[in-house]
C-alpha cells in the first residue's frame, strides 16, 4: 500500500523546465530519502508532493491521512513561546484545550523538550531547541506522513546527528511514512529505508537502492561503507559530489 505516490510530474518556473517526468513512490511505513545536488528540484517535488505548490503535470496520489513538514527554518512565530507556537496548530485543528495540553507535553518530551523551554521564546532558544520546537510542532499534529526538506542542514554537526537520532526513533515502529529530502548522501544513509536519487536537472529519478535493516541498528561504520561503495561504484550516486564530508570523515 503506497502512501505517497507522485506520477510524472513536471514543472517549470517562468517557463524554464525544473521538473520533469519524476514517478517516486513511498509505501507505509517507509521513509524515503530523495538526494540530488542543490538545485536539482527537491524541494520543489516536495512542495508539489505536499501539495503546496501545483504541478503543471503529473498526478499526487496521497495514501496518508496526515502530514507534517519540517523544513530547513523552523519558521517559529517570535512572539509566541515554545508551546504557543505548538499549540497553534492544534488550535487550527479544533482541539479543546485539554487535548492541546497533552498534545503539547507528549510532543515536548518526545523531542526532549523540557518544561521550561516551553515557556521560553524563541529568542531565548538555540538553534537546536528552534528545531526541537519545529519537530514538536510536527509530531504534536499527529501525522502519519512526514515531509522533510533538508530539515537539519542548518545545524552543527553533533547536533544534527541527535536530531537525526531523533528522526529514526520517531519513525521507527512503522506507523510513520516520509519523505526525506537532502544533499547529504550520508544523512540518508543513517534514516532512510530507501534512496531515490533525482537527476541533476530533474529529468527523471536516476534510480533508487534499499538500504537493509532498521535504521536504529545501523553503525556508523556500516553508513560510511555504505556511502563509500554507493559513491565510488553506483552509477546514480556518480552526480552527488556535495556530500557533507565532515559526516563520512
Ligand atoms: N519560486 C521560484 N521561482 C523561480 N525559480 C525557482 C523558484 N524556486 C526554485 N526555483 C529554481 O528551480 C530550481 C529547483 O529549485 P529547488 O529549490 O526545488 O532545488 P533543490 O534541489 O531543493 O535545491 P537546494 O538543494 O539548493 O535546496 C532551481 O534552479 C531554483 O533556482
Amino acid at each position: 500500500m503506497s502512501a505517497l505516490t507522485l506520477s510524472g510530474i513536471g514543472h517549470a518556473y517562468l517557463g524554464r523546465t525544473v521538473l520533469d517526468g519524476i514517478d517516486l513512490h513511498v509505501a507505509r511505513g517507509e521513509i524515503v530519502a530523495l538526494v540530488g545536488p542543490s538545485g536539482c528540484g527537491k524541494s520543489t517535488l516536495a512542495h508539489i508532493a505536499a501539495r503546496l505548490t501545483e504541478a503543471r503535470a503529473g498526478r499526487v496520489t496521497h495514501g496518508y491521512a496526515r502530514h507534517a513538514m519540517i523544513f530547513q527554518d523552523p519558521a517559529l512565530m517570535p512572539w509566541a513561546t515554545a508551546a504557543g507556537n505548538i499549540d497553534y496548530v492544534l488550535r487550527l485543528a479544533g482541539l479543546s484545550r485539554a487535548a492541546r495540553r497533552a498534545r503539547i507535553a507528549r510532543a515536548a518530551a518526545q523531542v526532549a523538550l523540557l518544561p521550561e523551554d516551553l515557556g521560553k521564546y524563541p529568542v531565548e532558544l538555540s538553534g537546536g531547541m528552534r528545531q526541537r520546537v519545529a519537530i514538536a510542532r510536527a509530531l504534536a499534529v499527529e501525522p502519519d506522513f512526514i515531509f522533510f526538506d533538508e530539515p537539519f542542514t542548518a545545524l552543527d554537526v553533533a547536533l544534527r546527528r541527535r536530531m537525526q537520532d531523533l528522526v529514526i526513533e520517531t519513525c521507527a515502529g512503522g506507523h510513520l511514512s516520509g519523505l526525506f529530502i537532502t544533499h547529504d548522501l550520508s544523512e540518508a544513509a543513517r534514516i532512510a529505508h530507501r534512496i531515490a536519487v533525482l537527476d541533476t536537472h530533474g529529468r527523471g529519478i536516476l534510480g533508487d537502492r534499499p538500504l537493509t535493516g532498521d535504521p536504529r541498528d545501523r553503525s556508523d561504520s556500516a553508513v560510511f561503507d555504505w556511502v563509500r561503495t554507493a559513491t565510488r561504484r553506483d552509477p546514480i550516486f556518480r552526480h552527488i559530489h556535495d556530500v557533507d564530508e565532515r559526516q563520512i570523515a
